[in-house]
């Protein structure tokens, strides 16, 4: 679990996050949603520590983060695992190279053993035969894929995706995010998601937080957010016709 507690941060005279709080679940998809240049990237690169905070606080499983010295934070990000924009894989590495670079960095296994844990993760993000290849000869969804696998292969209690499905067509979208919600359940990891995608909201949304212009604007779950009064959060979901059409004939039923 992780527990955000009043968090502001503002770039020279631009208040960017005003007085966030939330609880993020364990083995649940935490979803953080909201229009472009919200603030969304900003609040997850605060929560991981790749921004400070200039107020509140930041608790991994009661552990503050906020007030943690560098060694001990250098420690518990070896329990974060994240999926950048991008995938971020090493071009010049295979895919099997990708996936044990973090073992290759954090562990003490053996190479028998990291071989098994690199098999392990990639067999769970359902990639087979593509050990020896290079990022540039494998697509845009199983690049997405490995950087799964990647994020996976300490066998972290959190998970940060930012915008998991940038470039992805529908049906690969919806691919990763099934898995990456059942990744989170069968591993009960804490799971925290960037998406301005309705559709994987509506998937696989178990806790949601939605910000508007920095602030914290609305939370729920999936089966709550069609039907929620609030104008901001209606405006963001309604921008798709196709919500409203699914939301009007549920209450025609
Ligand atoms: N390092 C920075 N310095 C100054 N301003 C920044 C910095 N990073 C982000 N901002 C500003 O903070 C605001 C929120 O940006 P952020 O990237 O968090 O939005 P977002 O909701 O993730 O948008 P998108 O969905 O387009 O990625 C924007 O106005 C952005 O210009």
């Amino acid at each position: 679990m992780i527990e955000i507690k009043n968090i502001y941060k503002s770039f020279e005279n631009k208040d960017v996050l005003k007085n966030i709080s939330k609880v993020f679940n364990q083995g649940e998809t935490n979803l953080i949603i909201g229009r472009s240049g919200s603030g969304k990237t900003v609040l997850l690169k605060s929560i991981v520590g790749l921004h400070e905070v200039d107020k509140g606080q930041i608790l991994y499983d009661n552990r503050d983060f906020t007030s943690m010295g560098q060694k001990l934070r250098k420690k518990l990000r070896q329990e974060m695992g994240m999926v950048f924009q991008g995938g971020a894989l090493f071009d010049s590495l295979t895919v099997e190279e990708n996936v044990r670079f973090p073992l290759d960095m954090f562990s003490e296994l053996t190479s028998l053993e990291k071989q098994k844990q690199v098999d392990f993760c990639l067999d769970r993000v359902n990639i087979t035969d593509a050990n020896k290849l290079y990022p540039s000869e494998i697509s845009g969804g199983m690049q997405k894929r490995v950087a799964i696998a990647r994020s996976i292969v300490l066998n972290p209690k959190y998970l940060f995706c930012d915008e998991p499905n940038s470039g992805l067509d529908p049906e690969t979208s919806m691919v990763i995010d099934e898995l990456i919600h059942s990744i989170t359940v069968d591993l009960k990891i804490t799971t925290i998601i960037n998406t301005h995608d309705m559709n994987s909201v509506m998937e696989i949304g178990d806790n949601i937080l939605f910000i508007s212009d920095g602030e914290m604007c609305w939370e729920g779950n999936r089966k709550e957010i069609l039907y929620s009064e609030n104008q901001k959060l209606q405006e963001f979901v309604f921008a798709n016709k196709q919500y409203q059409r699914i939301r009007d004939d549920k209450i025609n039923q």
